[in-house]
């Protein structure tokens, strides 16, 4: 593992990225062992505006995403979340966030996390060779997500960092149809999340009253 060179005199923040449709413990843990591992002065959380990647399925409206978001982040001194994405118009490309988390934020390093099933398909992404210029990039591990060797070799070593991060095999797509089903999501998002989404009856089949 390799650490990047840092400067006392600049801040380091984090820039945690996602759809958060639910935000769920995953994105927490990841987000807490990042800021903790790099000595991360605070860490952003930043709810896609429209992911241009998952326009094939329906996604919550994005203040539902933003105040769920919100609520699982409150407690925490070192985290805080954006609305950079969610006020841009039209679809959401990284390299716009950090560009606008950059100018928000003079003498700072970004550092932005993902899950190592994001990493993968970073090649995918707009712009996807100047994003690695704007940020120092953490891939944390996640359960049955594997880095396939094209993009290992691909990836700037320099300017990656993967992390293993404690496992927790939860995802919203199981976490949106726990609910659609009436299964229990208590314990795998926070406690406000699980009221949030129950008191906007979010994820609820159609036609169910
Ligand atoms: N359990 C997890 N462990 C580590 N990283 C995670 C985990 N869940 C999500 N992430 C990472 O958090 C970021 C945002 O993820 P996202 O909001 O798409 O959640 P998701 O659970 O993957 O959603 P969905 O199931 O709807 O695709 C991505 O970089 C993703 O890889
Ligand atoms: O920049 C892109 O083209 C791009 C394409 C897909 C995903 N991303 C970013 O990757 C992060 C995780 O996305 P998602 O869709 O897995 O929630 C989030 O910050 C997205 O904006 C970015």
């Amino acid at each position: 593992m390799t650490l990047p060179a840092g400067d006392a005199e600049r801040r380091r923040v984090g820039v945690m990225g996602g759809t958060f449709d639910p935000i769920h413990h995953g994105h927490l843990v990841a987000a807490s062992e990042v800021q903790g591992w790099f000595g991360l002065d605070e860490v952003i959380f930043v709810p896609t505006g429209q992911p241009w990647q998952k326009a094939e399925r329906a996604v919550s409206p994005a203040e539902h995403r933003y105040l769920m978001t919100v609520i699982a982040t409150a407690a925490n001194p070192r985290f805080r979340v954006s609305r950079v994405d969610i006020d841009r118009a039209g679809p959401t490309y990284t390299v716009d966030t950090l560009r606008d988390l950059k100018a928000e934020l003079p003498d700072t390093d970004l550092y932005f996390i993902t899950g190592a099933d994001a990493l993968t398909d970073i090649f995918s992404w707009r712009d996807a060779d100047d994003v690695f210029a704007l940020a120092h990039f953490v891939g944390c591990t996640r359960p049955g997500a594997e880095m396939d060797a094209e993009t290992l070799d691909k990836i700037p070593h320099e300017r990656v960092t993967m992390l293993e991060v404690p496992a927790l095999a939860i995802s919203s797509t199981e976490c949106r149809q726990r609910e659609t089903d009436g299964q229990p999501i208590w314990y795998l998002v926070p406690d406000g999340v699980v009221q949030y989404i129950h008191k906007h009856r979010l994820y609820r089949a159609t036609g169910d009253s």
